[in-house]
């Protein structure tokens, strides 16, 4: 069983504002948490981003991957939205990470309540095959702890990782690190582009802090019943 209550995030990802404002409604007490990324945010522009965050707690996902001086920089703009997560590439290095960590507590003074920095290791829909044509020679296990403890080290607050990883994590990392998990899958319906999936209680009895889920709600008949589906699985996975 996990030590705290694992959290729900909702991945609102389209490419409509009236659509994501509709979802993030009727999700209202029903997730922790919404999350917007690549797709709503260059569709619809960060005052849209801006306008949700204003009504509900974000989670920007921009997968931010540059030389140290423009992530810092592109961090640095982003930082009056004010999500309470956002990521970068774990791949860019600790140099890109410290920076990143830096650009963060500059934007706030240093204060609390900044955004924390979340490094993404290995994506989700990533298996050994796919790193061996990128030119990895690691199983995706191993590639998530190397990427994970030196990005801690270089200053994120936490990981996006898949739940396969998380036990290996907490045994070299303990438990202060966020692991965030998407690849969550509901029984039954896992055929689309994620490879590491797991269910809501796997990922919860694993360690996660938040799981991410994104089409598993907003592609059923019914994303607010799903949605609390998911939440009663999560409460007696950490009773
Ligand atoms: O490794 C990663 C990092 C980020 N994601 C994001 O999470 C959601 C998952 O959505 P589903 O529809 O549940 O697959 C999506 O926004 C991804 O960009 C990830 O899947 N894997």
């Amino acid at each position: 069983m996990s030590a705290a209550r694992t959290r729900l995030i909702a991945a609102l990802d389209t490419a409509s504002y009236d659509q994501a404002s509709q979802w993030a409604s009727m999700l209202e007490g029903k997730v922790d948490a919404i999350k917007l990324g690549l797709e709503f945010t260059y569709a619809c522009g960060l005052d849209a981003v801006r306008t949700l965050s204003e009504r509900h707690a974000l989670f920007l996902d921009l997968k931010l991957h540059d030389i140290p001086n423009t992530v810092a920089a592109g961090l640095k703009a982003l930082a009056p939205i004010r999500p309470f997560l956002t990521t970068i590439h774990a791949l860019g290095g600790p140099e890109m990470i410290a920076r990143a960590r830096g650009a963060l507590e500059e934007a706030f003074n240093g204060g609390p309540d900044r955004p924390k920095l979340l490094a993404v290791t290995v994506l989700t829909s990533m298996n050994e095959q796919s790193l061996t044509e990128v030119g990895i020679d690691s199983t995706p296990l191993e590639e998530v702890v190397r990427l994970g403890k030196m990005a801690i080290q270089a200053g994120a607050d936490g990981l996006v990782c898949s739940a396969h990883e998380l036990t290996a994590l907490r045994e070299e990392l303990g438990h202060k690190p966020e692991l965030i998990v998407p690849g969550i899958r509901l029984v039954g319906n896992n055929v689309d582009d994620q490879k590491r999936v797991m269910s809501p209680t796997q990922a919860a009895e694993a360690g996660a802090d938040w799981i991410v889920v994104g089409r598993p709600i907003t592609r059923a008949e019914d994303p607010a019943a799903v949605a609390q589906a998911i939440q009663d699985e999560l409460k007696t996975a950490s009773s």
